[in-house]
Protein backbone atom coordinates (compact mmCIF):
# COMPACT_ATOMS: atom_id res chain seq x y z
CA UNK A 1 0.00 0.00 0.00
CA UNK A 2 1.45 3.19 -1.25
CA UNK A 3 2.39 5.64 2.28
CA UNK A 4 0.02 8.26 2.61
CA UNK A 5 2.50 11.70 3.12
CA UNK A 6 -0.38 13.30 4.86
CA UNK A 7 -0.41 13.81 8.44
CA UNK A 8 -1.89 10.08 9.48
CA UNK A 9 -4.71 9.38 11.98
CA UNK A 10 -3.75 6.99 14.71
CA UNK A 11 -5.95 4.30 12.96
CA UNK A 12 -4.36 4.78 9.62
CA UNK A 13 -1.59 2.49 11.30
CA UNK A 14 -3.75 -0.62 11.15
CA UNK A 15 -4.71 -0.45 7.49
CA UNK A 16 -1.12 -1.48 6.56
CA UNK A 17 -1.21 -4.64 8.12
CA UNK A 18 -2.26 -6.74 10.60
CA UNK A 19 1.35 -6.48 12.89
CA UNK A 20 3.04 -3.45 14.08
CA UNK A 21 6.86 -5.16 14.94
CA UNK A 22 7.97 -3.66 18.33
CA UNK A 23 12.05 -2.74 17.95
CA UNK A 24 14.57 -2.26 20.63
CA UNK A 25 17.79 -1.42 18.60
CA UNK A 26 21.48 -1.58 20.17
CA UNK A 27 23.12 -0.19 17.37
CA UNK A 28 22.20 2.61 15.44
CA UNK A 29 23.83 0.75 11.76
CA UNK A 30 20.87 -2.03 12.41
CA UNK A 31 18.48 0.19 11.95
CA UNK A 32 18.67 0.42 7.98
CA UNK A 33 18.93 -2.94 7.35
CA UNK A 34 16.30 -4.13 9.83
CA UNK A 35 13.81 -1.61 8.65
CA UNK A 36 14.53 -2.91 4.79
CA UNK A 37 14.31 -6.75 5.60
CA UNK A 38 10.47 -5.82 7.56
CA UNK A 39 9.99 -3.65 4.18
CA UNK A 40 10.86 -6.82 1.96
CA UNK A 41 8.42 -9.05 3.93
CA UNK A 42 5.34 -6.47 3.47
CA UNK A 43 5.57 -4.95 6.64
CA UNK A 44 5.56 -1.05 6.46
CA UNK A 45 5.01 0.26 9.92
CA UNK A 46 7.81 0.22 12.28
CA UNK A 47 7.76 1.15 16.24
CA UNK A 48 11.33 1.73 17.18
CA UNK A 49 11.05 2.16 21.02
CA UNK A 50 12.90 4.93 22.95
CA UNK A 51 14.78 2.41 25.40
CA UNK A 52 18.26 2.40 23.86
CA UNK A 53 20.25 5.54 22.92
CA UNK A 54 20.28 4.10 19.86
CA UNK A 55 16.63 4.90 19.31
CA UNK A 56 16.64 8.36 18.04
CA UNK A 57 19.17 8.27 15.60
CA UNK A 58 17.95 5.17 14.78
CA UNK A 59 14.65 6.65 13.57
CA UNK A 60 15.64 10.04 11.93
CA UNK A 61 18.08 7.63 9.98
CA UNK A 62 14.72 4.99 8.67
CA UNK A 63 12.52 8.07 8.24
CA UNK A 64 15.44 10.09 6.11
CA UNK A 65 16.46 6.84 4.24
CA UNK A 66 13.32 4.99 4.13
CA UNK A 67 10.43 7.39 3.25
CA UNK A 68 8.24 4.42 1.81
CA UNK A 69 8.30 2.98 5.42
CA UNK A 70 5.97 4.88 8.81
CA UNK A 71 8.65 4.80 11.44
CA UNK A 72 7.28 6.01 14.81
CA UNK A 73 8.45 5.69 18.36
CA UNK A 74 7.63 3.30 21.06
CA UNK A 75 8.17 3.57 24.58
CA UNK A 76 6.66 7.49 24.67
CA UNK A 77 6.26 8.15 28.45
CA UNK A 78 6.06 12.27 28.82
CA UNK A 79 6.06 15.30 26.55
CA UNK A 80 9.58 15.23 26.04
CA UNK A 81 10.10 12.14 24.92
CA UNK A 82 7.16 12.88 22.18
CA UNK A 83 9.35 16.43 21.34
CA UNK A 84 12.45 14.00 20.73
CA UNK A 85 10.63 11.48 18.91
CA UNK A 86 9.14 14.08 16.71
CA UNK A 87 11.83 15.84 16.16
CA UNK A 88 13.97 12.69 15.09
CA UNK A 89 11.65 12.50 12.17
CA UNK A 90 9.32 9.89 13.79
CA UNK A 91 5.83 9.93 12.09
CA UNK A 92 3.62 8.61 14.95
CA UNK A 93 4.02 7.64 18.89
CA UNK A 94 3.04 4.83 21.12
CA UNK A 95 3.00 5.28 24.67
CA UNK A 96 2.45 2.44 27.11
CA UNK A 97 -0.24 4.23 28.98
CA UNK A 98 -2.22 7.38 29.31
CA UNK A 99 -2.23 10.69 30.43
CA UNK A 100 -3.65 13.95 28.88
CA UNK A 101 0.05 15.92 29.32
CA UNK A 102 1.35 13.09 26.55
CA UNK A 103 -2.04 13.51 24.82
CA UNK A 104 -1.94 17.29 24.68
CA UNK A 105 1.56 17.37 23.70
CA UNK A 106 1.39 15.45 20.84
CA UNK A 107 -1.77 17.20 19.44
CA UNK A 108 0.81 20.29 20.19
CA UNK A 109 3.28 18.75 18.58
CA UNK A 110 1.17 17.41 15.06
CA UNK A 111 1.90 13.81 16.04
CA UNK A 112 -0.48 10.96 16.26
CA UNK A 113 -0.73 8.99 19.44
CA UNK A 114 -1.64 5.59 20.04
CA UNK A 115 -2.01 5.69 23.84
CA UNK A 116 -1.76 2.39 26.04
CA UNK A 117 -4.59 1.25 28.48
CA UNK A 118 -5.23 -1.71 30.71
CA UNK A 119 -8.82 -0.55 32.36
CA UNK A 120 -12.04 0.70 32.15
CA UNK A 121 -11.03 3.56 33.82
CA UNK A 122 -8.20 4.20 31.45
CA UNK A 123 -10.32 3.70 28.41
CA UNK A 124 -12.72 6.53 29.53
CA UNK A 125 -9.97 9.07 29.98
CA UNK A 126 -8.61 8.73 26.59
CA UNK A 127 -12.24 8.27 25.13
CA UNK A 128 -13.70 11.83 27.06
CA UNK A 129 -9.78 13.06 25.38
CA UNK A 130 -10.73 11.91 21.71
CA UNK A 131 -8.77 8.87 21.53
CA UNK A 132 -10.84 6.15 19.81
CA UNK A 133 -7.83 3.93 18.76
CA UNK A 134 -5.74 2.53 21.70
CA UNK A 135 -2.96 0.33 22.67
CA UNK A 136 -4.43 -2.40 24.95
CA UNK A 137 -0.73 -3.45 27.30
CA UNK A 138 0.46 -5.54 28.48
CA UNK A 139 -2.07 -7.65 26.75
CA UNK A 140 -1.29 -11.04 27.03
CA UNK A 141 -0.84 -10.52 31.00
CA UNK A 142 -4.23 -8.78 31.41
CA UNK A 143 -6.60 -11.19 29.64
CA UNK A 144 -6.19 -9.47 26.86
CA UNK A 145 -9.20 -11.70 24.67
CA UNK A 146 -11.57 -12.01 27.39
CA UNK A 147 -11.03 -8.32 28.16
CA UNK A 148 -11.07 -7.27 24.56
CA UNK A 149 -14.50 -9.54 24.32
CA UNK A 150 -15.69 -7.76 27.71
CA UNK A 151 -15.35 -4.17 26.45
CA UNK A 152 -16.85 -4.56 23.10
CA UNK A 153 -20.14 -3.52 24.91
CA UNK A 154 -19.81 -0.83 26.95
CA UNK A 155 -16.87 0.62 24.11
CA UNK A 156 -19.01 0.12 21.11
CA UNK A 157 -16.84 2.57 19.28
CA UNK A 158 -13.47 2.06 20.60
CA UNK A 159 -10.33 -0.08 18.71
CA UNK A 160 -7.72 -1.53 19.80
CA UNK A 161 -4.02 -2.92 19.04
CA UNK A 162 -3.67 -5.43 21.65
CA UNK A 163 0.56 -5.08 22.53
CA UNK A 164 2.44 -7.53 25.05
CA UNK A 165 2.97 -11.21 24.84
CA UNK A 166 1.12 -11.37 21.84
CA UNK A 167 2.85 -14.34 19.84
CA UNK A 168 2.21 -15.59 15.86
CA UNK A 169 0.30 -18.30 17.73
CA UNK A 170 -2.50 -15.93 19.37
CA UNK A 171 -2.32 -13.05 17.16
CA UNK A 172 -5.41 -14.72 15.07
CA UNK A 173 -6.85 -15.03 18.27
CA UNK A 174 -7.01 -11.13 18.42
CA UNK A 175 -7.36 -10.27 15.30
CA UNK A 176 -10.82 -12.19 15.47
CA UNK A 177 -12.22 -9.84 17.59
CA UNK A 178 -14.74 -6.88 16.09
CA UNK A 179 -12.99 -4.49 18.05
CA UNK A 180 -9.10 -5.02 17.21
CA UNK A 181 -7.62 -3.60 14.10
CA UNK A 182 -4.14 -4.69 14.13
CA UNK A 183 -1.65 -6.05 16.42
CA UNK A 184 1.85 -5.05 18.22
CA UNK A 185 4.89 -7.27 18.83
CA UNK A 186 8.62 -7.48 18.98
CA UNK A 187 8.54 -11.21 17.47
CA UNK A 188 9.14 -9.95 13.83
CA UNK A 189 12.76 -8.84 15.31
CA UNK A 190 14.18 -10.51 18.06
CA UNK A 191 17.52 -9.61 19.18
CA UNK A 192 19.32 -12.33 18.22
CA UNK A 193 18.79 -12.21 14.71
CA UNK A 194 19.41 -8.60 14.47
CA UNK A 195 22.40 -8.97 16.65
CA UNK A 196 23.18 -11.93 14.11
CA UNK A 197 22.70 -9.57 10.79
CA UNK A 198 19.80 -12.25 10.24
CA UNK A 199 17.88 -10.34 8.06
CA UNK A 200 16.85 -13.20 5.74
CA UNK A 201 15.24 -14.39 8.80
CA UNK A 202 13.54 -11.15 10.03
CA UNK A 203 11.86 -11.18 6.23
CA UNK A 204 10.25 -14.18 6.72
CA UNK A 205 9.22 -13.22 9.51
CA UNK A 206 7.75 -10.31 8.76
CA UNK A 207 5.97 -11.86 5.61
CA UNK A 208 5.23 -14.56 7.89
CA UNK A 209 3.32 -11.87 10.00
CA UNK A 210 1.76 -10.09 7.58
CA UNK A 211 -0.16 -12.76 6.09
CA UNK A 212 -1.85 -13.53 9.34
CA UNK A 213 -5.22 -13.70 9.15
CA UNK A 214 -8.09 -13.82 12.11
CA UNK A 215 -8.52 -16.97 13.13
O1 LIG B 1 7.59 0.00 24.89
C1 LIG B 1 6.40 0.21 24.99
O2 LIG B 1 5.85 1.29 24.72
C2 LIG B 1 5.54 -0.87 25.48
O3 LIG B 1 4.42 -0.59 25.83
C3 LIG B 1 6.01 -2.26 25.51
C4 LIG B 1 5.86 -3.04 24.21
O4 LIG B 1 4.65 -2.83 23.62
C5 LIG B 1 6.13 -4.44 24.49
O5 LIG B 1 7.46 -4.53 24.87
C6 LIG B 1 5.84 -5.36 23.34
O6 LIG B 1 6.77 -6.40 23.32
P1 LIG B 1 6.41 -7.95 23.33
O7 LIG B 1 5.59 -8.22 24.52
O8 LIG B 1 7.76 -8.57 23.44
O9 LIG B 1 5.73 -8.21 22.03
Amino acid sequence: MAVNPQLLRPIDLASYGPVIPVIVLERVEDALPLARALYAGGVQVLEVTLRTPAALPAIAQIARELPEVIVGAGTVLNAADAGRAREAGARFVVSPGYHRELAQACRALGLPLLPGVATASEVMAALADGFTFLKLFPADAIGGLGLLKAWRSPFQHVYFCPTGGITSATAPQYLALPNVRCVGGSWLAPAPSIQAGDWVRITQLAREAQALRPA
